[in-house]
């Protein structure tokens, strides 16, 4: 599904990383690992086409992501370490935004059973700005559950969320995998006795 072809980034004058290579299949997942500072946001940030590479390239079903990025990005969810959510706005009133721009339909008695399920009962219509870090973490979150996109790109996704808000998210991974889907994420949680399919990329900093 996924090609890295040889990427290389330089910020600031210093080389985050050279000629890095690798691919994700259907049905994988990635993390990368890494300590502050090493690259892993800047690497998810070239994946997911929002920034450029200094060297090489990034393809997706074979092709260039440069030549057909709106195919690609139909292709593509990303969540940021910055959640993307409305702090004014309602958690119900988030996700119709979002289902909207991304002309996703639902009902409204599915939003609400969703943002129930997430643990966000009696939640619903409030300012997200007075949730907790973890309850907007979910509603930002709620984007996994309502989308066909094939390819993942998450940034710290477990970020303030407790055990069980873990437990979902990761058994939402996996029903992801088991569709045909990749995910490519960064976390600092340990995932190996999660998924049988998942591999890690370690970026060291480099000086
Ligand atoms: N837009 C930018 N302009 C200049 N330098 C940047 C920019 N974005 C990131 N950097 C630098 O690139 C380096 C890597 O940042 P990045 O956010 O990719 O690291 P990270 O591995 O995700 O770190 P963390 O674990 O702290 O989130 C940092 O030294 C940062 O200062």
């Amino acid at each position: 599904m996924l090609e890295i072809k040889a990427l290389t980034c330089i910020k600031q004058d210093r080389c985050l990383f050279e000629s890095l290579n690798f691919s994700l299949l259907s049905g994988q997942i990635m993390q990368i690992e890494g300590p502050n500072g090493a690259g892993k946001t800047s690497l998810l940030r070239i994946i997911a086409g929002f920034s450029q590479p200094d060297e090489g390239s990034v393809l997706f079903n074979k092709k260039n992501i440069n030549e057909d990025y709106d195919g690609f990005a139909q292709s593509l969810l990303f969540i940021g370490h910055k959640t993307g959510v409305n702090q004014q706005l309602t958690a119900y009133e988030n996700v119709m935004h979002w289902l909207t721009v991304h002309g996703y339909k639902s009902a409204q008695t599915e939003i609400y059973d969703l943002l129930g399920k997430l643990g966000l009962v009696g939640l619903e219509d409030v300012p997200v700005r007075t949730l907790s870090a973890g309850q907007q973490r979910r509603v930002a979150l709620v984007r996994l559950w309502l989308n066909d996109a094939k390819l993942w790109i998450l940034d710290e996704p477990f970020t303030a969320l407790d055990k069980k808000g873990v437990a979902m998210l990761q058994a939402q991974f996996q029903l992801h995998l088991d569709n045909g889907g990749a995910i490519l994420l960064t976390t600092h949680q340990d995932l190996t006795n999660s998924f049988s399919s998942l591999q890690t990329l370690v970026l060291e900093y480099r000086h």
